[in-house]
């Protein structure tokens, strides 16, 4: 998906978070967006994937050479973040089941290859609730990873993995990347190393300004 950016600009209350993006988003492009605690990144994120409204600015989207709505973003959209949960009172079967029904896998990618893919088949029928948190993100970084969708958004994705955890998701994002347009928000460099690009939030941060 591409995503055209002119003059985005984001304020809370009398805040400004960001001001004066203007910048292409390619898609086939993986970009990280940097910056300390606190800068605007998440912000940043939610405002390109058309969650959060901006204050000023025009986002433009289009895809396979067609424009693409704003309400239709999510659809086309896969979004790994601290901030979003799963539904933790199912197993991890049913979870799978009911959220691919609105979130499809890859083409040829079922629930059951998903679990092996993440090495639950342990797991398959514990209830998510009582997954360590370790198991929970690499069941989130998964299904944004593994979704059938060509905007993938990260947000802190290593958060809770340990070594063995990086060390997948590092395998699991080169192998799902390809011709998706990714953002990876994040301080940690071992979690955006695959990005080429690099887009750092105080560059037009307000903050940086005053
Ligand atoms: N809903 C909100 N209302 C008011 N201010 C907000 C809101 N959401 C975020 N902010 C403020 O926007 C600023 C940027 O927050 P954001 O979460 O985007 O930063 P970040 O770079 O992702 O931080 P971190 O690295 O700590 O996750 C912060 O000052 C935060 O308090």
């Amino acid at each position: 998906m591409q995503i055209e950016v002119h003059g985005l600009s984001k304020r809370y209350l009398r805040e400004w978070i960001f001001r004066d993006l203007t910048h292409t988003f390619q898609p086939g492009s993986a970009t990280a967006i940097l910056g300390p605690n606190g800068s605007g990144k998440s912000t940043l994120l939610n405002t390109l994937s058309g969650q959060l409204l901006p204050s000023q600015g025009m986002l433009t989207y289009s895809w396979q050479g067609k424009p693409v709505a704003v309400d239709d973003v999510p659809r086309l959209l896969a979004y790994c973040a601290p901030y979003l949960e799963v539904v933790e009172e199912l197993t991890l079967t049913e979870l799978l089941h009911f959220h691919t029904r609105f979130k499809p896998l890859r083409p040829g990618l079922t629930p059951q290859k998903l679990i092996e893919l993440m090495y639950l088949e342990n797991s398959r029928h514990k209830l998510v609730r009582d997954f360590s948190s370790g198991m929970k993100q690499r069941l989130k970084l998964a299904l944004a990873l593994y979704a059938d969708a060509p905007l993938l958004l990260l947000d802190e994705p290593t958060t809770n993995l340990d070594r063995v955890g990086v060390a997948w998701y590092l395998e699991h994002a080169h192998a799902t990347i390809a011709e998706r347009t990714v953002l990876v928000s994040s301080n940690v460099p071992e979690e955006y190393e695959f990005c080429p690009n690099r887009l750092n939030v105080t560059d037009f941060g307000a903050r940086a300004a005053r």
